[in-house]
């Protein structure tokens, strides 16, 4: 990392430091109101608490395994380009490829109202492995901005080639909960949504998600704004996406969970994923020179106060 950099780092109380997560550097942000850790691994926001308070995300005690396309299970892992399986190539990874390779730290530095900004990038180009198995050039960025309130996230991919770029993606973000089973999820109601775990039929939500369970549902043209409520922690998280269609909302449940070598068997009890996402219907093109973003903005409040 260059000097200057690391001098913006620096003056935002900002480090650098190796993490043993596949060997890879972690940013850590520690500030009055709250703190934060990216991983360059898969340009991960890992973690972010606010001050007096548990995090918002979720990461599991289990590393993963050791090879390229082991996952762990953290934060918000980026789901680009493609959702879901691969269609062609079972050997590729599920849920694409930019939470397998090493994102680059590219500018620290403070908004005008004085949130924390971390902007990280990843390119077709930074991996030969990238470009065999999307041969389509393309720069990815994610802009963070921080401050007592919550984070957002603004992703954006650009599509550098002469050709149409089809995607399916999620922020998939892990939100940490105290307990799945009194977790409710809120403002998807009348929703239609695909459910995974019913041979993929389509039901239509009525009123609230709970428990968090044994889910694993796609909920098409999902409105921007939905709610996490937590009875445990009195809190609520609120999401509100913009340039994204589809809301996935997945908990693996006890039987799954149990089978997976790489999540403890009681995570599934300490987290429901909110995925900010445009799959299936949802999935569009980037246009040829074209760029697409994907917004995320997560807030915390009490549990009985409004938002303000
Ligand atoms: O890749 P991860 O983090 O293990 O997540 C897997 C899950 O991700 C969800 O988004 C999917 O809807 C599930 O079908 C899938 O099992």
């Amino acid at each position: 990392m260059n000097g200057q950099l690391m001098k913006a780092l620096e003056e935002l109380g900002g480090e650098i430091r190796p993490a043993s997560f596949k060997k890879c550097d972690e940013i850590i942000i520690d500030q009055p109101g709250f703190s934060a850790v990216v991983a360059l691994w898969g340009g991960h926001l890992a973690s972010f608490i606010p001050a007096g308070q548990e995090d918002l995300l979720f990461q599991s005690d289990n590393q993963g395994g050791e090879g390229r396309f082991e996952r762990r299970h953290f934060g918000i892992p980026v789901c680009w380009p493609w959702f879901s399986a691969h269609k062609k190539h079972d050997d590729y990874p599920t849920h694409g490829l930019a939470r397998y390779f090493r994102w680059e730290l590219i500018e620290a530095g403070r908004f005008k109202n004085g949130d924390v900004k971390i902007v990280i990038r990843l390119a077709s180009e930074d991996h030969p492995l990238i470009e065999e198995m999307w041969p389509l050039a393309f720069e990815l960025r994610q802009v963070f901005r921080f401050s007592s309130k919550g984070f957002r996230v603004n992703f954006s991919a650009a599509n550098l080639s002469d050709q149409p770029m089809p995607i399916s993606e999620a922020l998939h973000t892990y939100f940490n909960v105290s307990d799945n089973l009194s977790t409710e999820v809120h403002g998807l109601d009348q929703v239609i949504y695909v459910d995974k775990l019913d041979k993929s039929n389509r039901h239509i939500q009525k009123g609230v998600i709970a428990p968090c369970d044994s889910l694993d549902r796609v909920y098409l043209s999902a409105p921007e704004k939905c709610e996490i409520h937590d009875a445990g922690l009195q809190r609520k998280i609120v999401i509100s996406t913009e340039g994204s269609d589809s809301t996935v909302v997945w908990n693996p449940g006890a039987e799954l969970a149990k089978n997976r070598t790489d999540m403890g068997d009681d995570d599934y009890r300490q987290f429901v994923c909110v995925e900010a996402a445009n799959v299936m219907n949802d999935a569009y093109e980037i246009a040829p020179g074209g760029i697409h973003q994907l917004k995320l903005k997560v807030r915390h409040q009490s549990l009985y106060e409004d938002e303000g």
